[in-house]
């Protein structure tokens, strides 16, 4: 199984040397994280970095091998933003000439960058940033300048402290005239003392969510007040400005863009495995070390684990976190099908896989976040404790539903992708991930036949239930669109209707893709069979949990539904035994997963114990303040009190 989780052989076995390297370095401890002053614990995200960097060079390691390294040092920082954003905006939307000027310089670090998009005022709608870059012909530059304070940005990773570029997103003024937002390289500090260069100014946005947590992360404030750089620092790979302030559309289409969004996206999927599947894990191993009630003639209480409501919230969970890694892995194929598309100028398949990265980016954060909270309320108490790693791993993980855009306003995005869809069926066939809308007739016709609660352990039955929910939800808004006379008021009126169309839509891609994974070659006895248990579950929790939208499209009846339900019950039953396993798969060291409760070993109580004595409040039995703030409380004299 844990080679099914991995991927393959090999990346398991650079995950699992990586992970280790950083559990048994000293230098990557984090436990006192959440105890540190802002400072501290920037200073301390600063060196944990600096090492990073030193062993990557010492030991020679890929580009592979450094990415799961920072990955296990499991601590947000501006290397995220450099190599996640700085670099492929630069990849994506930079000139040959342009990425051999500064590529090298990134990769070697030489250079430290981030991605300056959004605003004070503005960060869904991209349209609307104030930032401009004035082209002046005279000297051949672009004049950065913020008019307004919501034009200040506002948010960038790395931006606060580190970074000494940025890739900046402004509104292009030519020759007096707005030609869309567009992405300039700028330097912002000054390469020998740090300094911020001159018109720029730069810092900090302030503490975030949590202690520790992502507050490693120098989030910044930027303002320019009339800055020049050289006219060749515009990204002009789709659009060029001349010397002379002539504006040339290149033969490269403007959704290029979307080539880095599908990238970053897709990674952002796959982090959503990784977090969920960690929270699940220490909820897992915590809910079979817990034992509450049940105990009969003096015998052990009841593991937490056997309790059927205990199963109904973390089984689904765990399956999910299963679904995600494979809709994940397929991303990854997905993008470098892209990839290998746009270098050979086909840009056919770029709107489908960039409505499916949007959509699944959403359902993917959206349903981690919920559930690494539902993680700690499966831990009771303790589950609160930092110690417990879920308090943490929560404020760490959350922004993912808002950055890299807005879950919500993604869906709207998926859902303008699915009316249009529905609008061509006509003369158009429906490619990718939507190819099931060309059998909408049949779909919107065809009703369940399932007669057993055995009956739902069928692939296909399964794949036909979501397809047509899917369709029918999303021609049913589209018909309900076609009523209004305003597109676009309609569209405004209906948001809500065509949000549930579009989750209707991605769940049923991670559903299929789960169940594709199944028809592949799968090594390892018995990990098919464990595998097709949780794709079961993961589709049968899906429909139980929205059994409003199949009972009201009319594919199931009440009766189907509650078989699903009933098989859903037998379905927990067959994950318990391997419930543990299935967490241990994931190959997670003690190091990464961070809590107490999660630990491999079990030892949860003596840990908790010894771990409260080395919190500071302990250092001393009387805390420090008792002297000056309560004793004189304790010691007024009450004779003259009214009591
Ligand atoms: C931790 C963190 C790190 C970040 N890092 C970076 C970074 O490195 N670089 C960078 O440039 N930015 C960064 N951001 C900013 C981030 O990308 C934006 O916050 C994000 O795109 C959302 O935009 P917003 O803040 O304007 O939200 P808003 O758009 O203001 O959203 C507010 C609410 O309005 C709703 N809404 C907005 N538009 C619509 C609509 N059309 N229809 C219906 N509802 C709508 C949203 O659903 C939401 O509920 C970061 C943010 C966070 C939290």
């Amino acid at each position: 199984m844990k080679v099914a989780w991995a991927g393959s052989r090999e990346t398991l076995e650079v995950s699992d040397r990586m992970a280790k390297l950083v559990a048994n370095d000293p230098a990557f401890e984090k436990f006192t994280r959440p105890m540190l002053g802002r400072k501290e614990l920037f200073k301390d995200t600063l060196k944990k970095a600096a090492y990073a960097w030193k062993l990557i060079i010492d030991l020679r390691l890929s580009e592979e091998e450094a990415k799961w390294l920072r990955l296990y040092i499991d601590e947000p920082a501006f290397t995220d933003l450099h190599w996640g954003m700085f670099i492929p905006a630069i990849e994506g939307q930079g000139t040959e000439e342009q990425k051999q000027k500064w590529l090298p310089l990134a990769q070697k670090m030489q250079i430290i960058g981030c991605y300056a998009q959004t605003e004070l005022g503005h960060g869904s709608n991209v349209q609307g940033l104030e930032t401009t870059a004035t082209f002046d012909p005279q000297t051949d530059e672009f004049v950065l300048h913020s008019p307004t304070l919501t034009s200040s940005k506002w948010w960038p990773g790395g931006l606060g402290k580190v970074s000494t570029h940025a890739v900046v997103y402004a509104r292009l003024i030519v020759g007096g005239q707005f030609h869309g937002v567009h992405g300039f390289i700028v330097q912002l500090r000054s390469l020998e003392d740090h300094s911020p260069l001159r018109g720029i100014t730069v810092g900090d946005i302030g503490l975030k969510f949590g202690n520790g947590a992502y507050n490693t992360m120098d989030n910044g404030v930027l303002r320019f007040s009339h800055v020049r750089i050289p006219r060749n620092q515009m990204l002009m790979r789709v659009l060029q400005v001349t010397k002379d302030g002539k504006i040339m559309q290149s033969d490269v289409p403007r959704q290029l863009i979307y080539g880095t969004m599908v990238y970053v996206r897709q990674t952002i999927v796959a982090d959503a495995s990784k977090a969920l599947s960690r929270a699940v894990c220490i909820a897992t191993r915590y809910s079979a070390v817990r034992r509450q009630f049940g105990s009969r003639d003096g015998g052990p209480e009841t593991q937490v684990i056997d309790y059927k409501t205990q199963q109904s919230r973390l089984f689904p969970l765990l399956a999910s976190a299963y679904a995600f890694r494979f809709v994940g892995e397929w991303l990854k194929w997905l993008y470098m099908d892209v990839k290998q598309r746009l270098a050979a100028n086909d840009f056919s398949t770029l709107p489908e896989a960039h409505a499916c990265t949007a959509g699944l980016k959403s359902l993917t954060t959206t349903a981690t976040a919920d559930g690494i909270e539902e993680c700690r309320k499966l831990c009771g108490g303790h589950g609160y404790l930092v110690s417990s790693g879920l308090p943490e791993l929560f404020a760490v993980y959350i922004p993912a539903c808002t950055y890299e855009g807005d879950n919500v306003v993604l869906l709207l995005q998926v859902a303008r992708f699915l009316v249009k869809t529905v609008s061509e069926l006509g003369h158009k066939k429906p490619v990718g991930t939507t190819a099931y809308m060309g059998r909408a007739a049949a779909l919107m016709q065809s009703n369940c036949g399932i007669q057993s609660a055995g009956e739902w352990l069928n692939p296909d039955a399964i794949v036909e239930a979501f397809e047509a929910r899917a369709a029918r939800m999303a021609v049913s808004c589209a018909q309900r669109l076609a009523k209004f006379e305003n597109p676009e008021e309609g569209f405004a009126e209906l948001a809500a209707d065509l949000v549930e169309a579009s989750v209707a839509h991605c769940q049923l891609i991670v559903v299929s893709k789960f169940i594709e994974k199944l028809q592949q070659d799968i090594p390892g006895k018995g990990v098919r069979e464990s595998l097709e248990v949780l794709c079961y579950v993961y589709a049968l929790f899906l429909l139980h949990k929205h059994q409003g939208d199949f009972l009201a499209t009319g594919y199931l009846t009440p009766k189907q539904s509650a078989l699903a339900n009933d098989q859903l019950r037998t379905l927990y039953s067959k994950v318990r035994p391997n419930a543990i396993a299935l967490v241990d798969s994931f190959s997670y060291t003690d190091h990464y997963l961070g809590s107490i409760l999660g630990r491999y070993d079990g030892n949860v109580y003596p840990k908790l114990y010894e771990a409260a004595w080395k919190d500071p409040l302990n250092d001393s039995d009387v805390a420090d303040g008792f002297h000056q703030y309560v004793q004189p409380i304790l010691k007024q004299n009450l004779h003259s009190a009214k009591l």
